[in-house]
C-alpha cells in the first residue's frame, strides 16, 4: 500500500522515534530500512533520551529498547501527555524478559492448541540465589547433568550471556550465583530462532552447541565445566571449524510452520509484546518435542531475512491503528460537545 493521500494532494507523513544503544542503532538503522520506510510516509529518527519527549517529535509511534529508572519515568510523563500516541513496547512487558526464571514462566503457563503431534515446554530448571544452595544436595536432585547455567539476570550486559556448560556437581563450585541451572537437552546442534513483528513471524534455523557425546553422558565421573558467550552469534567459520564438521545446518528439518505461529501467538498474547524473538530447539530424546530456551525483546532483527519489509509493515500498521485512535477521540469528543 502507498503512502496515505491527504485532501491537498500531499502525502501524509509519519515521524516514528526509536530510543536505541548505540550498537542497536548501528546494526538496526540501516539504509534499506529508512529508503523503505520513506517510501511508504514514514520516517524514522533517534530521540534524545535526556530530553523530555515531549519537546521532540511530534511522533505517531515511539519504539525503544533502553533500560533505567530514567528512561522509565520519560516513558511515562510522555504517555501521560500523549495518551494515543502508541508506545512499542511497554517497559512493564519487557521486564518480564530481564529475568530467565519469569521469561520462560510465560512458556509453562502458555495454553494453545497443539499442532499434531508436536509438544512444546522448557527444559527442567532451579534456580539458586546463594552460594549455599549450590551445595544444596536436595535442591539439585531433580536435575540431570550436564547442564547449563545461566545468569539469572538476562539484561544485555556481556555479562548476562556468559554461560557455563557443567558436566558433574563439582563443577558447579566454580559458579557465581545468582543463578539459573538449567538441563542441557541434546538438540542436533541447531537452534531456531523465531522473530515476532506484531503479527509477523518468521523462524531461522542457527548453529548451537554441539550434543554432548553418549560417553560423557553415561561417563559418572566426567569433570568440570566449559564457559562460552552468545554461541549463535559466532562466526560461522569459527564455529563450523571448532565444533561442527560433521554437522549440516541445511539438513536440519524446520518445525511445521503452523506449529510455530500458534507458539509465537500465544507468546505474544500472553507477553502483551510485538517486538520479541524466541530460541527454540528440538529435543532428540522425543523427535516432536520442542523447548523454548531464551527469549529476547527487539532482537537482532537486521539478520532476519527482508526484515526492512517486515518492519515497515509493522510501522504502518502502528501508526494507521494510531488514526483509528484518534479519529474515535475526534468522535467522542464531538459526542459529548452535543451533549453539553
Ligand atoms: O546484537 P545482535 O544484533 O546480534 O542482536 C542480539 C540478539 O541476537 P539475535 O538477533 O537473537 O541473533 C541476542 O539474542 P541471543 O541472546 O543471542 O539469543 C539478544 O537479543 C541481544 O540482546 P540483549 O543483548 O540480550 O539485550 C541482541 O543484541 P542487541 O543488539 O539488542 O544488544
Ligand atoms: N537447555 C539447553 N540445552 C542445550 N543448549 C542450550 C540450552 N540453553 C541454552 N543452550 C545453548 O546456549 C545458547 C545460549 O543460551 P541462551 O539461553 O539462548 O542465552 P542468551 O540469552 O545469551 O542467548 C543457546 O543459543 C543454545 O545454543
Ligand atoms: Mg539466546
Ligand atoms: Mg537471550
Amino acid at each position: 500500500m502507498a503512502a496515505a493521500e491527504l485532501p491537498s494532494g500531499e502525502r501524509r507523513r509519519y515521524l516514528i522515534g526509536y530510543a536505541l544503544a548505540p550498537k542497536k542503532q548501528q546494526s538496526f538503522i540501516q539504509p534499506s530500512l529508512l529508503s523503505r520506510a520513506a517510501a511508504r510516509g514514514i520516517d524514522l529518527v533517534p530521540v534524545d533520551p535526556s530530553r523530555p519527549l515531549s519537546d521532540q517529535g511530534p511522533f505517531h509511534l515511539l519504539i525503544h529498547k533502553l533500560y533505567g529508572d530514567d528512561w522509565r519515568a520519560q516513558l511515562d510523563s510522555f504517555s501521560a501527555l500523549h495518551p494515543s500516541v502508541p508506545v512499542v513496547d511497554p517497559p512493564r512487558a519487557i521486564d518480564r524478559l530481564h529475568n530467565r526464571i519469569s521469561m520462560l514462566q510465560v512458556v509453562s503457563e502458555l495454553d494453545v492448541p497443539l499442532h499434531g503431534d508436536h509438544t512444546f515446554g522448557i527444559p527442567s530448571q532451579v534456580v539458586v540465589y546463594d552460594a549455599a544452595a549450590l551445595a544444596d544436595s536436595g535442591l539439585l536432585a531433580a536435575l540431570r547433568f550436564p547442564i547449563i547455567a545461566k545468569p539469572l539476570v538476562a539484561d544485555g550486559t556481556a555479562k548476562s550471556h556468559k554461560m557455563s556448560l557443567v558436566y558433574h556437581r563439582e563443577g558447579l563450585h566454580k559458579l557465581r550465583p545468582p543463578l539459573v541451572l538449567q538441563e542441557f537437552v541434546n538438540h542436533g546442534g541447531v537452534i531456531f530462532k523465531v522473530y515476532v513483528v506484531g503479527g509477523h513471524v518468521t523462524c531461522v534455523k542457527r548453529r548451537s552447541l554441539p550434543d554432548v557425546s553418549k560417553e560423557i553422558l553415561e561417563d559418572t565421573t566426567a569433570e568440570g565445566s566449559v564457559s562460552f558467550s552468545q554461541v549463535s552469534n559466532l562466526p560461522t567459520e569459527r564455529t563450523a571449524k571448532e565444533y561442527y564438521e560433521d554437522m549440516r545446518l541445511e539438513d536440519a528439518i524446520m518445525p511445521p510452520t503452523a506449529f510455530i505461529n500458534e507458539l509465537a501467538g500465544g507468546l505474544r498474547r500472553a507477553l502483551g509484546l510485538q517486538l520479541f524473538n524466541f530460541d527454540m530447539i528440538r529435543d532428540v530424546r522425543a523427535g516432536d518435542r520442542y523447548l523454548v530456551i531464551d527469549i529476547n525483546y527487539f532482537p537482532g532483527y537486521a539478520k532476519m531475512p527482508g526484515y526492512e519489509i517486515v518492519l515497515t509493515d509493522f510501522f504502518w500498521e502502528m501508526v494507521h491503528d494510531d488514526d483509528v485512535v484518534q479519529e474515535k477521540d475526534k468522535v467522542e469528543e464531538s459526542n459529548h460537545a452535543v451533549v453539553k
